[in-house]
């Protein structure tokens, strides 16, 4: 949405898990070797921990002050994850995130709570994550109040300040959950987050259960939003439509790590690596002659389980330019990439990027392998994956 400070160096990665203050004032949050992976048990009387789910598996972001980040990559690739672990929702198992310097992993108690007001979260599903029993005034009541928004006695005022920032009537104040269209309920879930002030707001697909028409104008109100109120946006989606148009930076996550990252504008018209140009490539163009000739890439197989994700480069199983031993057991780390000596904004995680992008590789057939493993049955996978979740993930300590 905003355009970052093109002047300002392009933020680098630090050494993982250090807790010192980023070295880059304009970025707000730095993540560093973010690795959050859940147990898989078995046993009828005493657990044992057979397995994990590699949810997010040692990802690298940093996000400026004012910016709009998209993270989008197919269903199960840990982008909600990711979201939740930099709130600290969930437990990190490795690495840091850094909000303004102070690395939330550190954080305990009252001094976490105190930190999480500045960092919000708005959930595709508003009836979910409202609770159905509260109406509007008591929702954004308690966060407020849990942050001690509300002593000077002007609560009433701010009240009626949110849901004009939110485009909805003084009426709702006194209205459930249940009596809003879609698209007024996440007003109510931006109206939230918005009540106690953050400067950062994660959405996880905040507009991908709303209709169409509605989703344009969420979208037009979160762009608002951030001019008015100067927030920075981290925007999680499926749909890469949606997050061109509200991105500064598009990030592209598979199987728990990022594989490409790059200004919006770059990563559509020359995305880098195999699994973007996939990606990509399914996405309809509005203008026949170029849908006509465009390449068509099409991804063979399923996306490998995060309980057993593939050695070497992650997209292996399903590259087509896979290059034989060192795509299977190397793994690509994420780094800048220069075509034709033009440094470019993007970062990606392919050995290869340069030759696929010069033509010098040429693509190749796939075939669908097999990446299952025999130690795990298909329940003790399902039996972790459904423990997943609560009553309402969008109360988070009361805020
Ligand atoms: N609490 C949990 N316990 C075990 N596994 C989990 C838990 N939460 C998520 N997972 C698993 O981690 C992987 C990543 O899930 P996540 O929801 O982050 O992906 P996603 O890209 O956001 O997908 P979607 O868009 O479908 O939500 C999936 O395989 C998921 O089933």
């Amino acid at each position: 949405m905003s355009t970052p400070d093109a002047t300002q160096p392009a933020p680098s990665t630090g050494p993982r898990g250090s807790a010192t203050a980023t070295a880059e004032p304009d970025v707000l949050l730095d993540v560093r070797g973010l690795k959050v992976h859940f147990p898989i048990k078995k046993g009828v009387i005493v657990d044992r921990t057979v397995g994990h789910v590699y949810a997010v598996d040692g990802v690298d972001l940093q996000i400026r002050r004012g910016e709009t980040y998209g993270l989008v990559g197919e269903s199960g690739c840990g982008k909600s994850t990711l979201g939740r672990a930099i709130l600290r929702l969930e437990e990190l198992t490795e690495g840091s995130v850094l909000f303004e310097g102070t690395d939330l992993a550190s954080l305990k108690g009252e001094e976490l709570r105190r930190q999480r007001r500045h960092m919000q979260m708005v959930f595709q599903d508003p009836l979910g994550s409202l609770d159905p029993r509260q109406t509007v005034e008591q929702l954004l009541l308690e966060g407020m109040r849990a942050h001690g928004l509300t002593k000077d006695g002007d609560a009433r005022e701010r009240l009626g300040q949110l849901l004009q920032e939110v485009g909805l009537p003084r009426t709702a104040l006194s209205k459930y959950p249940h009596e809003f269209s879609g698209g007024q309920r996440q007003r109510v879930g931006i109206a939230r987050a918005l009540s106690v002030n953050p400067s950062l707001i994660v959405a996880d697909e905040p507009v991908s259960a709303l209709d169409v028409s509605v989703q344009a104008q969420v979208i037009n109100l979160l762009a608002d939003l951030q001019e008015e109120l100067g927030l920075t946006y981290l925007i999680i989606a499926h749909d890469l439509a949606v997050v061109r148009h509200i991105s500064d930076r598009v990030g592209v996550m598979y199987l728990g790590a990022l594989v490409e990252e790059a200004d919006a504008d770059d990563l559509y018209q020359e995305p880098l690596h195999p699994y973007t140009r996939a990606l990509l490539s399914a996405v309809p163009v509005p203008d026949p002659t170029v849908e006509d000739t465009r390449e068509q890439i099409l991804l063979v197989g399923d996306l490998p389980s995060p309980a057993n994700p593939p050695a070497g480069c992650r997209f292996h199983t399903r590259c087509p330019w896979r290059q034989e031993t060192r795509c299977d057991t190397e793994r690509p780390q994420l780094r800048t990439v220069e075509i034709n000596g033009v440094p470019a904004s993007h970062r990606v995680a392919c050995h290869w990027a340069e030759q696929i992008a010069s033509g010098e590789l040429r693509r190749h057939a796939v075939k669908p392998q097999d990446v299952t493993d025999p130690t795990l049955t298909e329940h003790d996978v399902d039996t972790a994956l459904g423990a997943k979740g609560t009553a309402f993930p969008g109360v988070v300590d009361g805020a």
